[in-house]
This record gives C-alpha cells, sequence and structure tokens, in this order.
C-alpha cells in the first residue's frame, strides 16, 4: 500500500479573450471546475495504475470538499483519513489568457492538516510500503510525517514542490527526492552533475521530455522521455510521481522504475487535465511492448 500525504485543490479555470484591468469586468469565455492538488493527483496517478492507495489530507466542509472525496473514491483511492475543517477547500484559480496562465492559489484546508492528524494515522503510515509527500500542507505536518516514517521505516518519495517550501535538513530522511529542473536550481544550484553524485540512488531529476536523470552510485543514469505529441502537460509530474512510487513498490528497480515512470507521464501528456490523462497499467504495458492500438 502506498499512502500519500498531501493538498487536495479544485482548480477554478477561467479561459478570456480580454484581461480585465483593475475595476473592469469582462465576460469569460469558460468555465471549468477541475479536481486537482500535488496529493490528490499522486494518489490518482498511484491509484489508476493498480496501487492500493491511501489518502492523508484536509478539506473543507463545502461542496468542493464532497467532490474531490467523491472523486478520489471514485478512482479506488481510500479516503478514510482525509479530515475535514471548518474552512473552506483548498483552490487554484487559473486564469487562462493568450496562451498564458496566471495562478492564484488559496491553501484553505490543506493549511489545517496538522501533526495530529498525522498521529491520528500513523497505523496507515506504519502499514505502508511507500510514502509520497509533497510541499502543499504545513511544514510542521511534513517534520512529523517524516518523523513517522523514518521510526517506521517507511520509504518516503518527496517531490519538492513548490520547492521554496523545502527544508535541507529534511534530506536525510528522503528516500527518493523528486524535482524538476527548476526545483532542483532553487534547492541544489547548478552543478547538476555534482549533486546527483552527492546523493546516489536517492536524487532523481526530471528533465521534462527529455525524461530523468541520476546517479547509481558508480555512473551518471539518463533514462530518456518517450517522445509524444503534447496536449497537456499539466500533471506529467504528478504523474511521473504516482507511477515512480508504484513501479518501486513492486520492487523494480530505479532504472526500470524510472523507465515505467517516464512512459506513464508521456500518456498522460497527450490528454487534457491533470487527472484526466493518467493512464492505466494495461496503457503503459501496452507503449512499453510497442502494441499501443
Ligand atoms: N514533452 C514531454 N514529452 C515526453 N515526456 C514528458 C514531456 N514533458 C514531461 N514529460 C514527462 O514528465 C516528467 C515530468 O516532467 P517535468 O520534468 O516537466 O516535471 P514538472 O515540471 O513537475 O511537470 P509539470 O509541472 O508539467 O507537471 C518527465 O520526467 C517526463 O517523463
Ligand atoms: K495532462
Amino acid at each position: 500500500m502506498i499512502t500519500v500525504i498531501g493538498s487536495l485543490n479544485m482548480d477554478l479555470a477561467v479561459k478570456m479573450d480580454v484581461f480585465p484591468k483593475q475595476g473592469e469586468t469582462v465576460l469569460g469565455e469558460q468555465f471549468q471546475t477541475i479536481p486537482g492538488g500535488k496529493g490528490a493527483n499522486q494518489a490518482v496517478a498511484a491509484a489508476r495504475l493498480g496501487s492500493q492507495v491511501n489518502m492523508i489530507g484536509c478539506v473543507g466542509t463545502d461542496s468542493f470538499g464532497d467532490t474531490l472525496r467523491n472523486v478520489l473514491q471514485q478512482e479506488h483511492v481510500h479516503t478514510d483519513t482525509i479530515t475535514t475543517a471548518s474552512v473552506p477547500t483548498g483552490i487554484a484559480n487559473i486564469l487562462l489568457y493568450n496562451d498564458d496562465n496566471r495562478i492564484i492559489v488559496v491553501p484553505g484546508a490543506n493549511y489545517e492538516l496538522s501533526p495530529v492528524h498525522i498521529e491520528a494515522a500513523k497505523e496507515v503510515i506504519q502499514q505502508s510500503q511507500m510514502v509520497i509527500m509533497q510541499l502543499e500542507i504545513p511544514k510542521e505536518t511534513t517534520e512529523y510525517a517524516l518523523k513517522l516514517c523514518k521510526e517506521a521505516n517507511v520509504p518516503v518519495l518527496f517531490n519538492p514542490a513548490p520547492a521554496a517550501n523545502f527544508d535541507m535538513r529534511w534530506m536525510e530522511e528522503i528516500t527518493y527526492m523528486t524535482p524538476n529542473e527548476s526545483e532542483c536550481l532553487l534547492l541544489f544550484g547548478d552543478d547538476f552533475e555534482e549533486v546527483l553524485k552527492r546523493y546516489p540512488n536517492k536524487l532523481i531529476i526530471t528533465l521534462g521530455s527529455d525524461g530523468a536523470r541520476f546517479f547509481d552510485g558508480e555512473y551518471p543514469i539518463h533514462i530518456p522521455g518517450y517522445m509524444t505529441k503534447v496536449v497537456d502537460t499539466t500533471g506529467a509530474g504528478d504523474t511521473f510521481n504516482g507511477a515512480l512510487a508504484h513501479a518501486l513498490v513492486e520492487g523494480q528497480s530505479l532504472d526500470e522504475a524510472v523507465y515505467f515512470a517516464n512512459i506513464a507521464a508521456s500518456l498522460s501528456i497527450e490528454k487534457f487535465g491533470a487527472q484526466g490523462g493518467m493512464p492505466t497499467l494495461g496503457a503503459v504495458y501496452a507503449r512499453m511492448s510497442g502494441c499501443e492500438e
């Protein structure tokens, strides 16, 4: 079983032709509500591949909270350890204008997830084969969860996004760390060769269409991405992380697991939305074996 400790958001996307000036009202073209949050996305990614997944998070008492919980249940993610707080559910307000986007995130209930909730879910964590975390919940909660995982000897896959919330002291407690290039730059500087060597078989840098790289203790390893037609890259990183956890828990080596995660992420970018394009296990194997329909 995989446990994800992280955020659940409702994305509110407005597409517009005219961007309003201060004090102005304009008509938008399109409005969509899309379930998201890095935590929920990574949980869905792993569950769609067939992993048993447990989500630890917090939503509000509003209808967005109910919807997010239901969506996860439909994806067969266990939601018993999702708590409810009397503040609004986290949202991301996405303004799409001229092929560009402006995003406002209001963490809401995600910032109410506290060490008390992690302690209450202790048994679930102890029974997990891997715990996945990101940085969209309070720092003290992340710290407490890392401590529990260490005590219980549960491996942690840490996706340091948004990177500014990362604390370097956590490196020791993390088993696998998956920054993208800009997160890696922010956290470790621009000498990727050096930093990969410093964290062999632990630091995996994702490189967009280029795939991912790590250092295996002896050699630098680069696993190229799978070239495909991009429709929407939203959720590529989340799919990569959920798939990597799934493959590692299944007992794959790190090389194999990164290859598997690249394939899964390549399928996700062929469809719109973060969760919308996340593949099933069958779809990943079909692509690996060259037997796609
Ligand atoms: N254009 C692409 N073609 C093929 N694979 C891609 C492409 N973009 C992303 N991927 C896959 O997704 C993984 C994660 O992408 P990236 O390194 O851009 O992380 P990210 O910035 O967290 O992604 P995002 O924020 O778009 O979800 C890559 O390692 C790769 O496997
Ligand atoms: K997508």
